[in-house]
């Protein structure tokens, strides 16, 4: 599976920019033939927060409409990051991913939401996981801060998540827990982490981007340094098969003992 990370900056409160930098960056992925493009966190409208019931994507359509459609033209799955989408005035974290129809075939409301950056006072958490399937692939997804929560990469992990995608905002003052945190999934989960952070500043915030993709030995597949760009992973599933062979820590786990 190839999968194109793009790392883009993100004008907050621009929408229309926003939305003209994704297509051109996706057109841009397209061209080498990835099986997967994934795009980071809050990509429309960014924190705009207080503003966000007016800005933010109304049921998600006008992102539903150009990812569906880029997906379509190129024939390829797009984890689609997330943006802010407004249903019955709520505003959510949202991640959506489309196969290569252009059919949605899942949708992510960020579970844990950063108090740091107020996102607990505008944005309403969602209750489920995100499970799906690209190309027969077991896949799971997380956005951002989820990455703090081991819980949650287990449970993608129990249930079958070969690769887990992390769409991101992650500023430069915490980038060494970033890439921490991302090795630390993969090595204890024997999984493939595939992420997008972006670059640019906004209000006190600098981000350094870092997207990267880590294997289930915790090798760095493929990095981005500080500026926009796209880096392809070449994952290979065999390495995630050799992992839990020669170190059966899923099987080791101990239940009866802890909870999770
Ligand atoms: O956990 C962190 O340090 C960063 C999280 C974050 O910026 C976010 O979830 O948007």
């Amino acid at each position: 599976m190839k999968i194109s990370i793009i790392q883009m900056n993100i004008v907050k409160g621009n929408p229309d920019e926003n939305f003209r930098t994704v297509e051109s960056k996706i057109r841009e992925a397209a061209l080498s033939g990835p099986d997967v493009i994934l795009l980071p966190e809050m990509w429309n409208t960014s924190y705009a927060l207080e503003e966000i019931l007016e800005i933010g994507d109304s049921n998600g359509k006008r992102t539903k409409d150009l990812i569906s459609s880029l997906a379509k033209e190129f024939k390829v799955n797009i984890v689609a990051g997330s943006v802010a989408a407004i249903r019955c005035k709520k505003a959510y974290n949202r991640l959506m991913v489309f196969n290569r129809e252009g059919e949605k075939i899942a949708e992510y409301d960020k579970i844990h939401l950063f108090g740091l950056m107020d996102e607990d006072k505008y944005i309403t958490p969602g209750k489920k996981v995100c499970l799906f399937e690209l190309d027969g692939i077991k896949c799971g997804a997380m956005i951002c801060y989820d990455l703090r929560f081991p819980e949650l990469a287990r449970e993608l992990t129990l249930k079958g998540s070969q690769v887990i995608f992390v769409p991101a905002q992650w500023p430069e003052p915490r980038i060494h827990h970033w890439k921490t945190l991302m090795t630390a999934r993969a090595i204890e989960n024997q999984v493939f982490m595939v992420a997008a952070n972006r670059v640019g500043v906004e209000d006190q915030n600098a981000f350094v981007g870092g997207s990267m993709a880590v294997d289930p030995l915790g090798q760095v597949l493929a990095e981005l340094t500080g500026d926009e760009g796209i880096v392809e992973a070449h994952i290979d599933f065999s390495v995630l098969e050799k992992a839990r062979e020669a170190i059966p820590v899923l099987q080791d786990r101990r239940p009866d003992v802890y909870k999770l």
